[in-house]
């Protein structure tokens, strides 16, 4: 029965058109960015040297507004959760109108969040980098603005992923569990230091049976989330595993990993305490900022993805710098080694050409100064014999 509802649910919702957000159940629906979600500030006008850039900038512009053009599918069994608007057909103007309004007020970030704890937090300064500053103040953040950060929410079942999530993107709680299937996205849009900056936020199955579809959409991720039940030690200890799959399918060293504790409404104070202690401990272990949340209450869910979304974009404004620098560094370069030959290729180039006349100039001279019919037969090699 609750396989059938499921079955019934995946099929309605695969012919609905995309909705604030996107769910995939299956491997044969590729990631797509939602259409509603990809309202992006106009870009500040880069300058002329940064005019590949603005091309760049322009491809995945154009991407994401192909992209959003696809189908979604649902990560939820919730029956009847995705309803069919009518209206397939006002799909691409929706994501084209769409551009440009400013991001809602409690997504404008100013100054670099806090973390939770200095226990285990992954940066203890408290304010932007300099560089990602100075680059922001003067607008010239390259594709920053335009891309989307990918973040993958993992842990057990029943954790508290899903709301999670749902508290921040939508604020709201639902008390009844529907398990994920497969995987489900959100797109929440920032602006950081002045620049738009987006979020694709991952919801992943906990349910084993599901987890080889989850896990094709580690990739690619910048931050991994692992979320653990406070009130319940074993999901704890399974965020180690959680966090070493979600690794492997990224290069090392390119993620940030949080270990959040879910549920924190559900503990008293000297249980949470004692909850986190062994979290942060873990936290440290795992080299991941360690936070605690509430669904429910909303405590601190705001604060950690604000924090999430601070340390994503410096990281990824820091890598646009350097992407640029080194792609400048390796022109110079080129354009050195090009001039430094220059003078040795026009030596070699005009000696050549001069060794050429000259060789023709001879042979051209030994051909004048030997007679084409001798005028004294059996002479220069030739065996005529007189005739009789
Ligand atoms: N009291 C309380 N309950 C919570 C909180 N967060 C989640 N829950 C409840 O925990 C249950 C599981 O939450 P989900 O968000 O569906 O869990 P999940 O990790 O997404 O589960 P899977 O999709 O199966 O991986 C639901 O009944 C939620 O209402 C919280 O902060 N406080």
């Amino acid at each position: 029965m609750v396989i059938a509802q499921r079955v019934r649910s995946v099929l309605e919702a695969s012919a609905a058109p995309p909705r604030r957000s996107g769910c995939y159940s299956d491997l044969s629906v590729e990631p797509r960015v939602d259409s509603f979600r990809c309202e992006l500030r106009p870009e500040p006008v880069p300058d002329a040297r940064d005019s590949s850039d603005a091309l760049g900038s322009s491809v995945v512009l154009v991407a994401m507004v192909i992209a959003a053009t696809g189908p979604a599918r649902p990560g939820r069994a919730a029956p009847g959760a995705f309803a069919t608007p009518a209206g397939h057909s006002g799909r691409m103007r929706s994501s084209l109108t769409s551009l440009g309004p400013p991001v809602s007020r409690d997504r404008i970030i100013t100054s670099f969040p806090k973390w939770y704890t200095p226990d285990a937090c992954l940066q203890l300064k408290e304010h932007f980098h300099g560089q990602v500053s100075t680059t922001c103040q003067r607008r010239n953040t390259g594709t920053v603005g335009l891309r989307l950060s990918k973040v993958v929410v993992v842990g057990d079942l029943y954790v508290g992923k899903t709301s999670l999530i749902h508290r921040f993107c939508k604020n709201v709680f639902d008390r009844d569990y529907k398990a994920t299937i497969g995987v489900d996205f959100e797109i929440e849009r920032f602006e950081i230091a002045g620049i738009p900056y987006s979020l694709q936020i991952w919801d992943t199955a906990g349910q084993e049976k599901f987890k080889c579809i989850a896990s094709a959409y580690y990739r690619g991720a910048q931050v991994i989330i692992t979320a653990f039940d406070l009130t319940d030690v074993q999901t704890l200890e399974h965020t180690r595993q959680w966090l070493e799959d979600a690794l492997r399918e990224n290069e090392p060293g390119s993620c940030f990993v949080f270990l959040v504790g879910t549920k924190k409404d559900l503990l008293s104070g000297a249980a949470c305490k004692q909850a986190e202690v062994e979290a942060v401990r873990l936290a440290n272990e795992m080299q991941a900022e360690y936070w605690s949340v509430s669904a429910k209450t909303g405590e601190n869910v705001k604060a950690f993805f604000s924090r999430v979304a601070a340390l994503a974009f410096e990281q990824s404004v820091l890598q646009d710098l350097e992407r640029r620098s080194s792609a400048r560094a390796q022109e110079r370069a080129w354009r050195t080694r090009n001039s430094a030959c220059l003078p040795l290729r026009t030596f070699v180039v005009a000696s050549l050409t001069l060794w050429r006349t000259s060789e023709a100039l001879r042979s051209l001279a030994s051909s004048s100064s030997t007679p084409l019919h001798p005028a004294h037969p059996g002479q220069a090699g030739t065996t005529q014999a007189c005739p009789p």
